[in-house]
């Protein structure tokens, strides 16, 4: 297979000591129809180059409304949201997003078109586009799948181009939503695999929300818990590098985030 296109760090920017990502203090919510909701507060953080920070908490705690707000669909109601030290005001191709829904490809386009599309926007001319789309889909396992069509491929598929059409486009954080919660459990099993294959091929920057503790230590280099809601952060913790460590991590995430539980079966 041809090296990646898009050769480690290829859309990094700035200085390794200046975060990709910076949250200060920031408060996200709703207006309903009785009133204002408050989805987290006082969330503070910063994200680094090539690190993978994973966000997880009971549901309802605002992991969706954070990781939507990085993106650009929600303003905070207070406090800062910064890329490269500049606010976020408006969604970007500086941070695509990889949802769960198996849908989110668009129908009419091949995987190579769809795969492409980005960068086709961005302005890169049609062979140039189509080139990179190829290697992309190499990578993430798919040769053969260039002209075939969203409909005729599996949900482990799907996911595969989403994650080589966010790619394509170089984002300065890549997004995800819960991207494998609707997997089977070995197809989930392997995406995992390959996300970090992917990651060490390409050494994105990976914002990453699930309520899998399991999952967010075997993806993450650091983990974010968040409170029940409304979401507060309740812990940042590093995943060290042993089996016995991320187990005992494991379990003191489950005790932060389920205390009754816990306590039941003490
Ligand atoms: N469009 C909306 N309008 C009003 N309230 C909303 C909206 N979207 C989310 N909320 C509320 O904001 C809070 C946070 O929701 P959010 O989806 O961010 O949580 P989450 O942690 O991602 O949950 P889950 O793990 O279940 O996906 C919840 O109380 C939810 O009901």
């Amino acid at each position: 297979m041809e090296g990646p296109v898009l050769p480690r760090g290829a859309w990094r920017r700035g200085h390794l000591s200046t975060p990709v990502l910076e949250l200060r203090d920031v408060s996200l919510g709703y207006r309903t129809a009785t009133g204002w909701l408050t989805a987290c507060e006082g969330i503070s953080f910063s994200l680094a180059e090539g690190e993978r920070l994973m966000l997880v908490g009971a549901s309802g705690c605002g992991k969706s409304t954070l990781l939507g707000a990085v993106a650009g669909f929600h303003a905070p109601h207070a406090g800062q949201l910064l890329l490269d030290g500049r606010p976020v005001t408006q969604p970007g191709p500086d941070r695509m997003m990889v949802f769960q829904e198996f849908e989110q490809l668009l129908p009419w386009k091949s995987v190579a078109d769809n795969i492409a599309y980005p960068r086709r926007l961005a302005g890169t001319p049609r062979a140039e586009g189509r080139r990179e789309a190829e290697t992309l889909i190499a990578q993430v396992g798919l040769t053969g799948f260039a002209d075939a069509f969203p409909h005729t491929l599996s949900g482990g598929m799907k996911m595969r181009v989403a994650i080589a059409r966010a790619l394509a486009a170089r984002p300065r954080v890549l997004l995800m939503d819960e991207p494998f919660a609707a997997l089977d459990a070995l197809t989930r099993r392997r995406m995992q695999d390959e996300l970090l294959r992917l990651w060490r091929d390409f050494g994105f920057t990976l914002l990453f929300v699930t309520h899998a503790i399991e999952e967010a230590v075997a993806l993450g280099s650091r983990i974010l818990v968040l409170s029940p809601h409304p979401g507060r952060v309740q812990a940042v913790l590093d995943v060290p590098d042993t089996l016995e460590e991320r187990a005992a991590l494991e379990a003191r995430i489950h005790r932060l985030l389920l205390p009754e539980e816990v306590a039941l079966h003490a």
